[in-house]
């Protein structure tokens, strides 16, 4: 009866209606949000969208920005929309119920990874959308079950452990033997991907992929793309339902093809003889060191999963873009290389001390990250309702349970303001140059490519003895590198980690005799 009586209305009158529903529903709920959060006392941060069809344009956007390598700009872009209250955050409710609030403000940042450290952390859709690939790992895990993950993980990045080179000496040299000679043009950054894939899979299986030697292999692909849809699985997480996943699913299925006979090999040995082999270091993997703790292959398979991923575009990347950044500025290079020969000449193996001492190694270093943390964007969900500081002197906004706060890293380190004035000290902030860190130290939490708070990455070390070991090797032997392509014309292309766009296409000059230009 009520059907045919709304049947009766006609098609116009029908769609009149919905839209007047529709309408009323989506006021309806933003005046109630408005009515919570100014009883819990709190504020909003300027909103871009409070429904569907203000915020479908804005993801779209997104991902389309995102799918042409440009999501900086779009990052930038929605602060357009910015107040002088909050200038640095913004909000966007895909459906008026939860929120994505979307910062580059340090104090926001500060609060998400410590000061309300337990207010916040990945959340139920963070792990919904990335636990087919990670699995319950140290990266899709809060509260207990990521407090065992790192302690699992943790004992193997201490610095004893790290001390022992051997192994990115091996890969070192083998990378450098994969350059063609003098003058010819190379991509060191897919030298580099390559390199740090087969330092990691060595580090934790014990067994390379070994891609120097076979680019082409199927692990490296299938790695490659699985993690180039889940970036947009994560970007488009509202509707990541849609999103066809056969691809996906069979690139986690190669990865697990490659690792799974280690796992069961591994988890053949006996506890005791596990600790055994632990005292003898040598052939100690990271993998072996899991088993003595969890004999559960699924365990293992995640947190291996975990650690290759964190491990290997990331100083990759990293290194891609200090070679990119050194070969436009050759009085850098010579002042880089000046300091390796001052410290371990044109041939010894550096070691861990000769690594850290190298002072202007470091600042160069800091200073990549500085200009491109190789995590730009990352994301953490409110697991209760918390607040983000507001400025001095305004009130603090108010964050529910579920709502989601996406923050930049690679934003936050742009913002000229949050730099000193340019000085014959300082150099414009926009620009690369590691001589700014002989007289400066960052502001706290405005440079924070390794992340802060409990949750800080557990491999930094790692990584910067990894890149620093890897950047002496190269210019002990080479002394000149030239950009091969138009070096303006580079951009930041982000997956999950930020690498450069058009690669890098050098050509490497060796040194006469260790001799500084
Ligand atoms: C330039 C190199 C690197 C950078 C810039 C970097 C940056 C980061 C960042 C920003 C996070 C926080 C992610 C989050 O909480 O959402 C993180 C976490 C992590 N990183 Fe790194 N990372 C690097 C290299 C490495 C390496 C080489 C490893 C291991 C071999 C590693 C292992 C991890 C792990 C296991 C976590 C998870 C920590 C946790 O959630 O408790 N990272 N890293």
């Amino acid at each position: 009866m009520v059907f045919a009586r709304v049947l009766a209305l006609g098609t116009a009158n029908l769609c009149f209606l919905c839209v007047v529903l529709l309408i009323s529903f989506y006021t309806a709920r933003r005046l109630l949000l408005d009515y919570r959060i100014s009883k819990s006392g709190g504020v909003r941060a300027p909103i871009l969208a409070t429904n569907p069809l203000f915020a479908i344009p804005i993801f779209v956007t997104a991902s389309w920005k995102q799918m042409n390598n440009r999501l900086l700009e779009f990052f930038d872009w929605i602060f357009n929309w910015a107040t002088p209250e909050s200038p640095n955050c913004v909000e966007i409710a895909f459906n008026g119920g939860v929120r994505y609030l979307l910062t580059r403000e340090p104090e926001h940042i500060k609060t998400v990874l410590t000061s309300r450290f337990t207010d916040y952390g990945k959340g139920s859709q963070f792990h919904k959308v990335w636990s087919p690939f990670l699995g319950d790992s140290i990266f899709t895990t809060d509260g207990q079950l990521w407090q065992d993950s790192r302690s699992l993980i943790r004992p193997m990045f201490i610095k004893d452990k790290i001390r022992d080179l051997e192994i990115f000496d091996k890969w070192s040299a083998a990378l450098i033997r994969k350059l063609p000679p003098q003058g010819q043009t190379v991509n060191i950054c897919d030298l580099f991907y390559r390199m740090t894939l087969d330092v990691t899979t060595d580090y934790l299986l014990g067994a390379s992929v070994n891609s120097l030697d076979y680019p082409k292999n199927e692990f490296s692909h299938a790695f490659n793309e699985v993690q180039r849809i889940q970036m947009m699985l994560t970007i488009l997480s509202p509707i990541e339902c849609l999103i066809p996943k056969w691809r996906y699913r069979r690139g986690i299925q190669i990865i697990e093809r490659f690792m799974n006979p280690y796992i069961e090999q591994t988890l053949r040995i006996p506890v005791e003889e596990l600790e055994k082999l632990s005292k003898s270091d040598k052939d100690f993997t990271f993998l072996h060191n899991i088993a003595r703790f969890t004999r559960n292959p699924r365990i293992i398979r995640d947190q291996i999963m975990a650690v290759l991923i964190a491990g290997r575009d990331t100083t990759a990347a990293t290194l891609s873009w200090t070679i990119y950044e050194l070969s436009n500025y050759p009085r850098i290079v010579a002042k880089l290389r000046n300091e390796i020969l001052a410290t371990v000449g044109a041939g010894r193996m550096p070691t861990y001390e000769d690594l850290k001492n190298m002072r202007y190694l470091t600042h160069t270093l800091n200073e990549t990250l500085r200009l491109y943390p190789a995590v730009p964007y990352n994301v953490r969900a409110a697991l209760q309702t918390s607040t983000l500081p507001g400025l001095p002197g305004q009130p603090d906004i108010t964050v529910f349970k579920d709502d989601v706060v996406v923050y930049s890293a690679l934003a936050m380190q742009r913002r000229k303001d949050i730099y000193p004035p340019v000085s014959e000290k300082f150099a414009d902030p926009a620009v690369f140059n590691p001589d700014r860190w002989e007289h400066w130290t960052p502001k706290a939490w405005t440079y924070l490519p390794f992340n802060g708070g409990p949750r800080i990455c557990v491999g930094q070390n790692f990584a910067m003895t990894e890149m620093a070991f890897i950047l002496v090797r190269l210019l002990q032997k080479y002394e000149r590198i030239e950009y091969r392509g138009d070096w303006h014309a580079q951009y930041h292309k982000a997956e999950i980690v930020g690498a450069p766009g058009h690669g890098v296409p050098v050509a490497l000059y060796e040194a006469q005799h260790g001799e500084v230009a």
